[in-house]
């Protein structure tokens, strides 16, 4: 790769889109990667402050999975802030996502910081539509000032982990480790998670920040390779969102989130339960 590409590709340890701790590229690939990351001790008890939700790809349930959070924080008496620093394919129609979260969780503050029409990743849409993206200082400064405020700010990516957000091309594991931030991998259920999931918690681990693993949708009736993918990612599993927990009446939502979401994410759920409940 030339230098120029590293730079686009923001590889180069010289880099600097402005985020300021935790950028250090240089700290050396996840040695002896392997499920089962060991972060879980360090994150007992409710997590408060800054919660990046990412997934393992776009369309794996971030969006449900980050309304299911605020509800069950929300309910436990917590005051929730909800960003997302880069809403694309505002022109097709779809609910926004931050719109989404606001009618599911009635969290105290929702706000989305940059977005686009067309339905591409941040950078991308921005320069189809000839704007400039969301610099890194900007997201953090509207974050940190948020956060100042509320308990527990939820931070919403666009895509997975290493999609492009703003200029320069910093990414919300940029933004998640200059925050210090837990991050909520939200991943698919099916065949094909093992591979996403371990490769977006090794790039976590490489950066030294803390992960935990939410189903995003899990199905009504689990057939046996999502019953084995419940047993080979448990020791990072935090929660599993019901498939069409979406389409709830709002009132509902709110109520059964906290059985999807296990106490660090202020909800009731046990994942050893729902493993027997899963066979
Ligand atoms: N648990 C769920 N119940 C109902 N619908 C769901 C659930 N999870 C995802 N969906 C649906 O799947 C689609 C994608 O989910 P969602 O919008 O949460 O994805 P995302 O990961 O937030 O994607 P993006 O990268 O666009 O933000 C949406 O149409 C959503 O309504
Ligand atoms: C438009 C879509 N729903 C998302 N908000 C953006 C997803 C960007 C994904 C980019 C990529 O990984 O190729
Ligand atoms: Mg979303």
């Amino acid at each position: 790769m030339s230098e120029s590409q590293d730079s686009l590709f923001g590889l180069d340890a010289d880099r600097d889109p402005g985020l300021d701790p935790g950028l250090d590229p240089g700290r050396g690939p996840g040695l002896g990667h392997e499920l089962g990351f060991g972060f879980s001790e360090e994150l007992a008890g409710p997590l408060a402050g800054p919660i990046v939700i990412t997934g393992t790809d776009t369309g794996v349930g971030k969006t449900i999975t980050t309304a299911a959070i605020a509800a069950a924080a929300t309910a436990a008496g917590q005051s929730v802030a909800v960003v997302k620093p880069a809403q694309t394919g505002t022109a097709e129609g779809d609910e926004p996502d931050a719109v989404t979260v606001a009618r599911l969780a009635e969290p105290a503050l929702t706000r989305t910081l940059s977005e686009f029409p067309d339905a591409l990743g941040p950078v991308a849409a921005a320069r189809v539509a000839g704007e400039d993206p969301l610099t890194a200082v900007m997201a953090q400064l509207a974050i940190r000032s948020i956060g100042e405020e509320y308990d527990i700010t939820l931070i919403e990516g666009a895509g997975g982990l290493l999609v492009p957000l703003g200029e320069g091309g910093w990414t919300i594991l940029d933004l998640a480790a200059a925050l210090r931030a837990t991050v909520i991998v939200v991943a698919r259920p099916g065949l094909g998670t093992l591979n996403h999931t371990a490769l977006t918690l090794q790039a976590l681990e490489r950066r030294e920040v803390p992960a935990l693993v939410v189903f995003g949708s899990w199905p009504a009736d689990p057939e046996l390779v999502h019953r084995t993918n419940l047993h080979d990612l448990e020791a990072d599993l935090a929660g599993a969102i019901p498939d069409g927990a979406g389409a709830l009446d709002p009132d509902v939502f709110r109520r059964e989130s906290l059985h999807w979401l296990d106490p660090r994410l202020h909800g009731r759920f046990d994942p050893v339960a729902f493993r027997s409940h899963s066979r």
